[in-house]
């Protein structure tokens, strides 16, 4: 997996847009898909508030937005649809994905029933599994194929990109399936690393890892937290006697 993707033309040449840009890239075009229902035809919008309603501060949001090209109105913010195309079109929003889900247990049918996905051009367009128990049966309006008519099925509907959402131990099997039907793309919900040619992206996405990463960021905060209280609490105050042990802050 590389940490770019192809982006913007610079010179008639692709420029490489780094994977935390596309990410948020994806987060300002929600809030900016929002702002246009919401708001019913608000034009412009200050980079300061379009920052903000993504999380981001402002240099970042600028940074980002300069991988698109100069969209911007110096001292008055950016041109809604406009900005909404662009970011589109990059992040190949502007015309439907089909996708394929395969394993349609607990978190397959979860993500099989979410309506928010169409919204931003993905369609889900197949379903597979093998437990004779699920397949025939409809989720989401679909209907369960077996993971044998995978090529089939997936050739036929146009699929572009395959979700695995099977126990760990099938998960490499199914890949090769996917890889076979031609698909070149694929988010894989299950644990472990996955086989597949060069030409095909995986993306992991491991909810554990997140939680990781913000029990992290908490642990840093109340690090920090606790710093100034130790200093202050070290600190040698009036009538301080030298013989007493200095008191320090320690939270259970
Ligand atoms: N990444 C995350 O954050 C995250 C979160 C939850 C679950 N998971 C993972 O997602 C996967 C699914 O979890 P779940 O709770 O929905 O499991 P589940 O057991 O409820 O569902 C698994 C489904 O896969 C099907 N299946 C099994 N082998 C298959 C094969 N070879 N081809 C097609 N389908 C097959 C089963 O019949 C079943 O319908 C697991 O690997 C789990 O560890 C990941």
């Amino acid at each position: 997996m590389t940490g770019q993707v192809g982006g913007a033309r610079e010179g008639g040449r692709q420029r490489a847009i780094p994977e935390a840009t596309v990410a948020r890239l994806a987060l300002y075009l929600q809030v900016l898909i929002a702002l246009d229902d919401g708001t019913a035809g608000q034009e412009i919008i200050s980079s300061e508030r379009l920052a903000q309603s993504a999380g981001v501060n402002s240099a970042k949001l600028r940074k980002d937005l300069s991988y698109l090209g100069s969209y911007g109105i110096r001292g008055v913010g950016y041109d809604v649809r406009t900005l909404t195309e662009e970011i589109s079109r990059i992040l190949g929003a502007h015309r439907a994905h089909r996708v394929a889900l395969v394993g349609l247990g607990n978190l397959g049918q979860a993500l099989a029933g979410y309506s928010g996905f169409a919204g931003r051009g993905f369609v889900i367009s197949a379903l597979f599994d093998v437990d004779p128990g699920r397949v025939g049966r409809e989720v989401g309006g679909r209907v369960i194929r077996h993971l044998d008519e995978a090529g089939q099925v997936c050739r036929a509907a146009g699929v572009s990109i395959g979700v695995i959402a099977t126990p760990a131990g099938a998960a490499q099997q199914v890949a090769d399936i996917l890889v076979a039907a031609g698909i070149r793309s694929i988010l894989n919900f299950a644990p472990g690393v996955l086989t597949v040619p060069d030409d095909v992206e995986v993306r992991p996405v491991d909810l554990a890892l997140e939680l990781q990463i913000l029990a992290f960021h908490e642990s840093r905060r109340d690090a920090e937290r606790l710093v100034p209280r130790v200093i202050a609490e070290t600190e040698p105050a009036a009538g301080f006697h030298p013989a007493e042990p200095a008191r320090v802050a320690v939270t259970t």
